[in-house]
């Protein structure tokens, strides 16, 4: 099985989504800020417009895998298994008396349940353990709404805890504590699981901070990776050095974006619809600027270029005489209505083909008029978290754009 992707555009053949599950009914106004969700969505119908989305990828010949189908896969591997488990109990949250108790939980469960509390948390009610103390000091004075196993409700979000250049898969470094512990899954799937065997990486978590989101693959060879409040300029050098000496790009354009909620990833502002069209915020637009980052020769340090104006460093890097931009809404206030919406933050299925959020009516319509076709799905639940088709997807294989 050869994963492959070398662009934002190529035929999107494989992607791996994540249905969302319990976990989202583990959100209350007490935490959703802390677990990065600006609202509480009802989960029946974000699992709906899920549903419909992953239709809508299938009608048109795409293989969607599912997260939490690869991970029961996985967890049957002893070694996956015991890798997993062992990653939980270790959080200094528990203490000893409170790990042996989960420790005991978990030895119980299939595959399919430990995926799911692995993916869902365990809440305090549901570990179980009486009245009598068993749980020790800490299960008895943690409160009652806490949780034993933190839940992942971001894992929705597939594009942040993983990536795909050429051949080989990155494991990110997420950021932000409610997130990090989204990397041990992805992990363990790619080292365990039958259909990744023998797969290479380009990143690993335990890395500078990286997420999937800041990175675009502009062109075969040439990345833009998004530095702000998630990925870090470390974490931007390091993927460079690293893809350098892997063969897999010969230019990174390392692009500053404002450290706030809502430009956390350089996908929010821009995306790419066609092999010289990006879908860009125009508020910054014309703002947007990019360092570049070639490899330097004999091992040598990076060289670095710049600032330049993004969009022209990106067109000299991808070899073109411009970038086309379509904008994401039409006037200042629109635009930024829908880059909030994630209106930027679609995903192609082919060149001049994406999925976006319906409700991003003005931007859906610059797309019309420029030529690039869409297809629609509904994201009001799916959208409280603030990610659009791009970041619920993590493609793995498309159809090579290199000659
Ligand atoms: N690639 C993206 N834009 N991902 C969006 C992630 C949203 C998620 N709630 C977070 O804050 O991490």
């Amino acid at each position: 099985m050869t994963h492959y992707v070398d662009s934002e555009v190529g035929r999107l053949g494989t992607v791996l989504l994540h249905r969302p599950g319990p976990e989202l009914a583990r959100l209350t106004p007490r935490n959703n800020d802390s677990l990065l969700f600006d609202a509480i969505p009802w989960v029946s119908r974000a699992q709906e417009e899920h549903d419909a989305f992953a239709g809508a990828l299938r009608e048109r010949g795409v293989e969607v895998l599912y997260l939490t189908d690869l991970l029961t896969d996985t967890l049957a591997v002893a070694d996956a298994r015991a890798e997993l488990t062992e990653q939980v109990l270790a959080s200094p949250r528990l203490g000893d008396t409170l790990r042996a108790r989960v420790a005991a939980h978990l030895t119980y469960l299939d595959p399919a349940a430990l995926a799911g509390v692995l993916v869902a948390g365990l809440a305090h009610e549901e570990l179980r353990l009486g009245g009598d103390r068993r749980g020790g000091l800490v299960y008895t004075l943690m409160d009652r709404h806490d949780f034993v196993i933190a839940p992942l409700p971001n894992l929705l979000f597939t594009r942040d805890s993983s990536l795909w250049i050429g051949t080989r898969v990155g494991v990110t470094s997420l950021a932000m504590p409610a997130r990090r512990r989204e990397t041990t899954l992805t992990d363990a799937i790619y080292r365990h699981h039958p259909r990744f065997a023998g797969t290479e990486f380009v990143y690993r978590p335990d890395l500078e901070h990286l997420e999937g989101g800041d990175v675009l693959l502009l062109a075969p060879g040439v990345l833009a990776v998004g530095v702000g409040e998630r990925t870090t300029p470390a974490g931007a050098e390091r993927l460079a050095r690293r893809v350098f000496a892997a063969g897999l790009a010969h230019t990174i354009l390392v692009v500053p974006i404002a450290q706030e909620r809502a430009t956390m990833h350089l996908d929010t502002v821009c995306t790419m619809v066609d092999v010289d069209a990006v879908l860009m915020y125009p508020n910054v637009a014309h703002t947007l600027s990019a360092y570049t980052v070639i490899a330097g020769t004999d091992g040598d340090d990076p060289r670095v270029d710049g600032p330049a104006p993004f969009l022209r460093a990106a067109a000299d890097a991808m070899d073109l005489d411009q970038l086309r931009v379509i904008d994401t809404g039409l006037d200042p206030v629109t635009a930024e209505r829908e880059q909030w919406d994630d209106g930027n933050n679609t995903l192609a299925l082919a060149p001049r083909l994406c999925v976006g959020y319906e409700r991003n009516v003005e931007t859906n319509a610059q797309l019309e008029r420029a030529g690039i076709e869409l297809v629609p799905i509904a994201g009001s639940e799916l959208g409280s978290g603030r990610g659009g088709p791009r970041c619920m997807s993590c493609p793995l294989v498309r159809a090579p754009l290199r000659g």
